[in-house]
């Protein structure tokens, strides 16, 4: 049994992973029936005259395979690679599907953002995503006891935790407090480039691997109000391990997640070492929890009222449940790292790679924030205007998240189909940010098109260009991110300049879109 799963062929995880970009990895479960549908499944006014579901054009499929042929040799995915597949599916209308394979759903994909917004409109109050079954699985068995984390909960249970954590991780004056810490650890990780350039001024090959670490300690300043000095040459022992166990979670998921892999029949290696490295950040972040629920039970009655409280401890008060700070810590390290970093190696990417933007840059940098040395302020950061046009056009024509999904949660008619409830639907952020239909000049790399001034330029759609999600279930660490994301661009380029002198960099599918090479910048210093 073990040989035959061993040998799952290598294309099936293509289909599988097409089913699981969201960035959170949880995958397929038991949910996909719409279990935790919460608006009645009346049929949509229209529902009678659209065209059956079985008439959703997209790649053959066979009664006992589903849709494998298409990635056997001569079918249309056979070794191309995953974000490019939406392309050949998009190709099929606005609304195409592909059969699910070996008993998995089908995945409806919607290259049209006019679908994509009634879908997105209709999903009601409990919004599903699917994700990652390594993660659900180390919640459901190996943590008994501790609640689901955000990313992996659905239903009422979902709603009554994102409504505690939205409270505190959306309101501007919570990430407000972040300002100076976040310039603080960003200072660090500029000072360490200074000193891990070559004496050709080049990046180590490793170069993503120290964004990471700088990603892991912005967060866990939030999550556990705790500095590991992860970007240390010396970190203290919890920020070694965190390192090392975060590296282990994320490649361990790619491995049992994307890759086929038999972990759900029997133990292997990949397994066993995910399982640790998660009861490792859990330990180390239950025990920053206990001391954070320490540090309020010590507050001084008198202090109580004035006093300005933390991420941590405002989860303790609004969730009453130290448990609960636990997963979300969970969850932010888990989401909040990976995508945060690998985010900002695409920003430092396309200004290297378009260096009249990075002047333009930099001219607003050398404006808004005179003196470099100084900390950054959240009012300097605001005016950073051409900066954050920077940040999203990169997002848009490099989205490290390539597409979204979601579940139906009522029957809907898209595109003039019947969409039963429970179908898979399938948001591509990729297709959609390189497509000339909804961003003119689609190829090249135009910050000028978020900015007033350039009409022409504009995104056609609002729903074309969705890199943090839509709706009730969008990214709860977005104002985190977007804070993170902006301080170390702005320091970098106002005290760097970044050179890519070697070939285009190529991507390749993981966890999210990463560089498959090196990033091995030229960096020297700015007046
Ligand atoms: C640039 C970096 C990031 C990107 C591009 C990103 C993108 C996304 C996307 C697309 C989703 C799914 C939204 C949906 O289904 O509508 C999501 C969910 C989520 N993100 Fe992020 N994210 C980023 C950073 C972060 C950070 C820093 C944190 C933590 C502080 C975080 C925490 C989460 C959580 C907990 C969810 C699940 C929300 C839920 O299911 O209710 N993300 N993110």
């Amino acid at each position: 049994m073990t040989t035959m799963l061993r040998r799952v062929p290598q294309y099936l995880c293509q289909v599988q992973r097409l089913q699981q970009q969201v960035p959170l990895r949880l995958r397929s479960t038991a949910h996909a029936d719409a279990q935790y549908a919460a608006e009645p499944t009346d049929k949509p006014v229209d529902w009678d005259n659209a065209k059956p579901y079985s008439a959703i054009p997209g790649p053959k499929s066979n009664p006992f395979v589903g849709g494998l042929m298409s990635f056997l040799p001569g079918g249309e995915f056979y070794k191309v690679k995953l974000e490019d597949m939406f392309d050949t599916l998009a190709s099929y209308g606005p609304v195409a599907k592909m059969a699910g394979i070996m008993g998995r759903p089908d995945i409806v994909l919607l290259s049209d953002p006019k679908e994509i917004e009634i879908a997105l409109r209709n999903e009601g109050t409990w919004p599903i995503r699917q994700g990652a079954d390594s993660l659900q699985y180390y919640f459901e068995n190996r943590r008994k006891g501790l609640p689901m984390s955000l990313v992996s909960s659905q239903g009422k249970e979902w709603q009554e935790f994102r409504t505690a954590v939205n409270q505190v991780m959306m309101q501007p004056r919570n990430i407000k407090q972040y300002v100076e810490p976040i310039d603080s650890v960003t200072q660090e990780i500029i000072d360490r480039m200074r000193r891990i350039r070559d004496e050709n001024s080049l990046m180590p090959a490793n170069f993503s691997d120290e964004l990471a670490k700088w990603a892991l300690e912005s967060i866990t300043l939030v999550a556990l109000d705790a500095k590991l000095g992860c970007i240390s040459d010396n970190p203290n022992p919890d920020g070694a391990k965190m390192v090392q166990c975060s590296h282990t979670v994320f490649d361990s998921m790619y491995k049992l997640d994307v890759l086929p892999s038999p972990w759900k029949f029997v133990s292997t290696p990949h397994f066993r070492k995910f399982t640790k490295a998660m009861d490792g950040i859990t330990e180390i972040s239950s025990k920053y929890v206990k001391a954070g629920m320490e540090r309020l039970k010590n507050v001084p009655a008198t202090e109580l009222k004035d006093r300005s409280y933390s991420v941590l401890e405002n989860l303790l008060i609004k969730t009453e449940d130290p448990d609960r700070a636990v997963a979300m810590a969970l969850d932010m390290m888990l989401a909040g790292i990976d995508t945060t970093s690998t985010v900002v190696a695409t920003v430092l990417y396309q200004l290297a790679t378009n260096p009249e933007k990075q002047k333009t840059l930099q001219e607003e940098l050398d404006r808004v924030i005179p003196d470099k040395r100084k900390p950054l302020t959240k009012e300097q950061l605001e005016e950073l205007k051409y900066m954050r046009a920077c940040i999203k056009e990169t997002m848009r024509i490099m989205p490290i998240i390539i597409g979204n999904s979601r579940t139906s949660v009522k029957d809907l008619v898209l595109g003039g189909y019947q969409i039963p409830a429970g179908t898979m639907l399938n948001t591509p952020n990729y297709f959609l940010g390189r497509n000339e239909k909804y961003f003119p000049r689609a190829k090249e790399f135009l910050p000028e098109r978020w900015l007033p001034g350039a009409p022409d330029l504009k995104c056609k759609n609002p729903f074309a260009y969705l890199p943090f999600g839509f709706g009730p279930r969008m990214c709860v660490g977005r104002r985190f991110a977007d804070l993170e994301i902006e301080t170390i661009v702005a320091k970098v380029f106002r005290n760097f300049n970044l050179e890519w002198n070697n070939p285009p960099a190529a991507l390749k599918m993981q966890v999210v879109l990463v560089f498959a090479d090196p990033l091995r910048f030229k960096v020297t210093d700015r007046a």
